[in-house]
């Protein structure tokens, strides 16, 4: 029996297996590049939802980011803290780096579903891109999202991020043959050891994430990034994670065969060559993540110490594969 979406207490985040089981997300829609589609792209229409926790809304920030999205797509980012009602905004005196809901006058996230849809009932997650003009959820899929960010705004952004694309045609099936084992052993793997609420299911998961952590470093032991010379959303997707794995995932996940950083010395310069792109770092809020995780789980971490170590120093100098002096 897996988790009902119904059942969707903040206690109940396991099946009866055991098993943690993502839930689908629910709003399915694209922005499009064409002014007949259902969702047409237009500058200033469309307003991220996110939280610097979560790994998943990192992604769509990064983007935006990278993508000189920022004039076109505004941002509202949640407290840290995943409580009983969900996520709920701040104002920035309160949590530095949080937002009050300056679209929707929200003060919880799950207020945007229920007007969405009324009937919702499913969980309340970010990332979420909204439709200013319909009122409306357009997106709560964060890999669909960075689809639609890659290229559907083209036509509003400044012409030196047109070329840009983290996506190419003759990358796609690479892209998506490695997204789907990080996918399903990285990104959603940590949170599969983590919460794992039997032995077997948590050594499994713990292994199985592990082997891919030694795939990927092979991988980056000839290459500066995934599938190459060029830095492409597969990157961007294993990146949120793996900024994450040693201050939160390493311990408070207990994924903790290795670490990044003393671990995987190719992921760890691949971490901090993308880390040092120009507008990434801001992207990265340690206090918020720290604090999300250790605080937030509580029925992993009932008493919500937050563990000291930030992960690695990521400013440090790279040397890129090709340039290594042996
Ligand atoms: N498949 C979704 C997953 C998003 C997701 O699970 N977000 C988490 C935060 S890391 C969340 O909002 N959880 C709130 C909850 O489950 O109540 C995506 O990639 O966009």
């Amino acid at each position: 029996m897996t988790t009902s979406t119904k059942d969707s207490g903040f206690t109940k985040w396991h099946s009866d297996d055991g098993e943690f089981r993502r839930q689908v997300s629910s709003f399915r829609d694209f922005v499009e590049a064409s002014p007949s589609a259902r969702f047409p792209a237009e500058a200033n229409r469309y307003h991220l939802y996110v939280s610097y926790a979560c790994p998943w809304a990192h992604r769509a920030l990064i983007v935006r980011k990278l993508k000189g999205l920022e004039s076109v797509i505004g941002v509202s980012v949640v407290h840290y803290l995943l409580g009983p009602n969900g996520w709920e905004f701040a104002s920035p005196k309160e949590v530095p780096g949080a937002t009050l809901d300056e679209i929707n006058g929200a003060r919880y996230i799950r207020e945007l579903y229920l007007k969405a849809n009324p009937e919702y009932s499913a969980r309340y997650t970010v990332p979420v891109l909204w439709d200013k003009k319909e009122n409306t959820i357009v997106s709560n899929e964060s890999s669909e999202i960075i689809r639609m960010l890659n290229s559907a705004f083209d036509a509003f952004i400044d012409p030196e991020f047109r070329d840009i694309t983290f996506y190419p045609e003759d990358l796609r099936a690479q892209i998506d043959e490695i997204n789907e084992w990080i996918y399903d052993t990285v990104n959603n793997g940590v949170y599969k050891t983590g919460f794992a609420a039997a032995q077997d299911a948590y050594e499994k998961h713990c292994r199985a994430l592990f082997q891919s952590l030694e795939r990927i470093e092979a991988i980056l032991a000839n290459n500066e990034f995934l599938l190459g010379s060029r830095l492409t959303e597969a990157d961007l997707r294993l990146f949120t994670t793996i900024v994450r794995f040693d201050p939160v995932y390493h311990g408070h996940f207990k994924c903790n065969l290795k670490q990044i950083g003393t671990g995987y010395p190719n992921i760890l310069r691949w971490t901090r060559e993308i880390y040092q792109l120009p507008g990434i770092k801001e992207t990265v809020n340690m206090e918020h993540i720290k604090k999300h995780y250790y605080m937030s789980h509580t029925q992993i971490n009932p008493l919500q110490v937050v563990a000291l170590s930030n992960g690695p120093e990521l400013d440090s100098p790279v040397v890129k594969p090709a340039a290594r002096p042996y």
